[in-house]
């Protein structure tokens, strides 16, 4: 029988997320990049993504799946990234909080929290694997706050307590920023702030922060996998630093694929 090809074993499917994620214009151009001409990127949601990485990882099947880091798939399951010789998905990528323009001189404390915000992918790994497991995000989000005072403290020492002031947190929802948005709400309401948090599409996310319909988001990704909204936005927000550097992202399938490279779809 002749060996079927990746693309045929896989029906030249790639199994992407919501259509604004970076991971999938950066998925589109690494499908030019590898002149994956056969092949499509399907969009849909992280959570669609991730159910349909566990039917196929069950059943040992072919999968491939646009997949970032810091997330609970590769502690769930034996996952690689493919190579990406051309560089299409970019280097070491960096989590970072962003701000709309006023925020520093109308919310000085909460400008002040977002920009000390920093955590690991432990950190981070530790929200997302309960949330997986069945936990609220918020009561996940609480755990972690309680279990580490010390790491909040670092990020509140010396911030005076507001009287109730609204803030709005715009953030997508990939399990990385359901676990740092949650997390956040609860430092800003010990803050004795009244927090919204806004789940929305990535295009929309940038846009509430650009037009201050929003007040932060700890959802920016760079400096290449949202580099087109924040070029599109330049001017119009405040890049309050990094929460997380070291992230990634790609194309990512089970380990007992026996595939190693991007160029390897082609085949
Ligand atoms: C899915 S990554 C967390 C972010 C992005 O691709 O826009």
């Amino acid at each position: 029988s002749n060996a079927s090809s990746v693309g045929e074993s896989l029906d030249y499917k790639i199994t992407g997320i919501d259509p604004g994620a970076g991971i999938m214009e950066a998925t589109e151009r690494a499908i030019t990049d590898y002149e994956l001409d056969e092949w499509d990127l399907v969009s849909g949601s992280s959570a669609a993504m991730t159910a349909s990485l566990k039917k196929a990882y069950d059943a040992e099947e072919p999968i491939v799946v646009t997949g970032w880091t810091p997330h609970w798939k590769f502690a769930e399951y034996d996952l690689k990234y493919l190579e990406d010789p051309k560089g299409s998905y970019g280097g070491e990528e960096e989590i970072h909080t962003i701000g709309r323009t006023g925020l520093q001189e109308e919310m000085p404390e909460a400008h002040q929290v977002l920009s000390n915000f920093n955590w690991s992918e432990d950190d981070m790994g530790e929200v997302m694997i309960a949330i997986k497991d069945g936990e609220k995000p918020e009561v996940a989000a609480q755990a972690w706050v309680d279990a580490n005072p010390e790491k909040v403290a670092a990020w509140t020492d010396g911030i005076e307590k507001v009287d109730g002031d609204k803030i709005k947190l715009a953030y997508v929802a990939w399990d990385s920023e359901i676990a740092s948005t949650n997390v956040m709400s609860i430092v800003l309401t010990s803050l004795g702030y009244d927090v919204t948090m806004l789940q929305v599409e990535a295009g929309p996310m940038w846009t509430a922060i650009a037009d201050g319909s929003a007040d932060a988001s700890l959802a920016g990704w760079l400096p290449l996998t949202h580099a087109t909204y924040a070029e599109k936005f330049d001017g119009k927000f405040e890049d309050l630093g990094t929460s997380m550097t070291g992230v990634k992202i790609g194309l990512v399938v089970p380990a007992y694929m026996d595939i190693t490279s991007i160029e390897d779809l082609k085949k």
